[in-house]
């Protein structure tokens, strides 16, 4: 039996970005729908892609050898991949051995640059190649034929006004120092990218693709897009799953084997597509999770805001000196001998002795309710207020439910156009694609605010 390893993760590029799914809320399977935008556009046609599959089995040992997938234009999300026959739960889609696929490898000389500054470079010089016919046989040129030649990613390619209209500062701050790190790569790489003829806008192509389209591979991870499966787009409610298998022969019995003859050659590791436990119908898309990611992931590294998306958060208090200096907002008659500061680390104190939580950044809420973490952590700042003898006839969850709900409405308040305004806005028909999307993405985290007052309300 192949050795499978725990599903890759899509990547997503981030710093602050980082844990934005909660802790309670990480389980992948929560279900919704699907949902198109129109971002990416094909390069090649569909039957240039199914080109791409069988180039990946005929001379890449990709498996199955009948292949039950092709790639099809699906509109608003681009191409995907759809079952050309009833598949069975369980059943290998496609089995990419890992030297056909193209990974982050960081050498002296990139070392310094971002995994996607690295990557871009690399992939822009084997297109080079590949055009010029100079590339050898590691080159993966039908793959780099097959990629779009357009993913419209807010952070390369949105006007500052369509980015700042998501209207989450933390979000365009994001957006900015990712842009700045790109063209820092691009001014540094100047030269070595004037070889090949590149300029900016090579830079941009390549660093949208390999944001949209990589995993991340093993341990320690490693940034990878696999042919083929890179063609799967995102469900909440994927048909099918992928993972990691390494072949038991490339790992053991082979010592063994070597004292008595020359061992076949090892096999490599392999990355499957594999259909989900209900199978897949003919003339089904085939679609994978992307990951329990917040639609801030979703907008900003894959260009596209699913409807529904069960993970996603609005954040409520970046950490919890801010949680403090709202709680103290809300109750200017009190005074507090200790500094905001002092208090939210006796806060923070509390909640790793208590209940073991250790990461108190960004909490907030999702459309199911709110982050564990906020909820114990108001409970644990309203107690020790109640130690100075404010008195409240509520349950401790119900004044941390009320607490919270003023903090959804402050922020709510504070948005330059209400919910209401912004569904007008996006019914009008009047909005630029770029701008509708950060519409959509400003829409959601606004119904989920709104959601939770409504919720105290009752
Ligand atoms: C890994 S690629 C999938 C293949 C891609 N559609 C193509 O034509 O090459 C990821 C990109 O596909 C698009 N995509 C995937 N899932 C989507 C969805 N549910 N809704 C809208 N666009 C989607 C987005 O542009 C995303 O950046």
């Amino acid at each position: 039996m192949p050795d499978s390893h725990p599903s890759p993760a899509r990547c997503h590029d981030i710093g602050s970005l980082r844990n934005l799914a909660f802790k309670t809320f990480r389980n992948p399977s929560v279900c919704l729908r699907l949902s198109f935008a129109a971002n990416t556009s094909p390069r090649a046609c569909a039957a240039n892609d199914d080109r791409l599959l069988i180039w990946l089995v005929e001379e890449r040992r990709a498996l199955p050898g009948e292949l039950k997938i092709g790639v099809n234009d699906l509109g608003g999300s681009g191409r995907g991949l759809v079952a050309q026959e009833d598949v069975a739960p369980g059943e290998i889609l496609l089995s990419v051995p890992l030297d056909s696929v193209f990974s982050d490898l960081e050498t002296d000389e990139s070392s310094h640059l971002s995994w996607s500054g690295r990557m871009a470079l690399k992939l822009l010089e084997q297109r080079a190649q590949c055009d010029s016919g100079t590339a050898d046989g590691s080159c993966l040129c039908p793959w780099i034929a097959s990629l779009p030649q357009h993913v419209h990613l807010p952070f390369l390619y949105f006007s500052q006004e369509d980015l700042t209209a998501c209207q989450d500062e933390g979000l365009i701050r994001e957006a900015g120092a990712i842009r700045d790190s790109a063209e820092a790569t691009f001014q540094s790489e100047q030269d070595r990218l004037a070889e090949i003829g590149c300029g900016w806008e090579d830079m941009q192509w390549a660093m949208s693709v390999l944001h949209s389209r990589c995993f991340l591979v093993g341990s320690p991870p490693v940034r990878t897009s696999v042919p083929g499966v890179d063609m799967a787009n995102h469900s909440f409610e994927p048909s099918a799953a992928v993972r990691l298998v390494h072949s038991p022969e490339a790992v053991q019995g082979r010592d063994a084997v070597e004292e008595v003859c020359a061992p076949p050659p090892a096999e490599p590791s392999r990355f499957e597509l594999f259909a989900g436990e209900g199978g897949i119908r003919a003339g089904d898309e085939v679609t994978i999770s992307y990951g329990p990611w917040p639609n801030d992931v979703y907008y900003l590294f894959f260009g596209f805001v699913p409807r529904d998306n069960p993970f996603d958060v609005s954040v409520l208090f970046g950490d919890l000196q801010q949680m403090v200096a709202f709680h103290d907002a809300t109750k200017p008659e009190l005074i507090w001998s200790e500094s905001v500061e002092d208090r939210a680390e006796s806060l923070a104190a509390s909640l790793s002795l208590q209940h073991g939580i250790t990461d108190c950044t960004r909490l907030g809420i999702a459309p199911q309710g709110y982050d564990e973490r906020l909820l114990l952590a108001a409970q644990t700042l309203l107690s020790s207020q109640q130690h100075l003898g404010s008195e409240s006839s509520q349950s401790e969850s119900g004044r941390a439910g009320h607490f919270l709900a003023l903090r959804c409405q402050e922020i709510l308040g504070a948005f330059p156009k209400s919910l209401a305004e912004d569904i007008e806005l996006r019914n009008s028909g009047n909005v630029s694609p770029d701008m509708l999307m950060s519409l959509r993405y400003r829409l959601r985290k606004k119904a989920t605010l709104l959601a939770a007052i409504n919720v105290d309300k009752m």
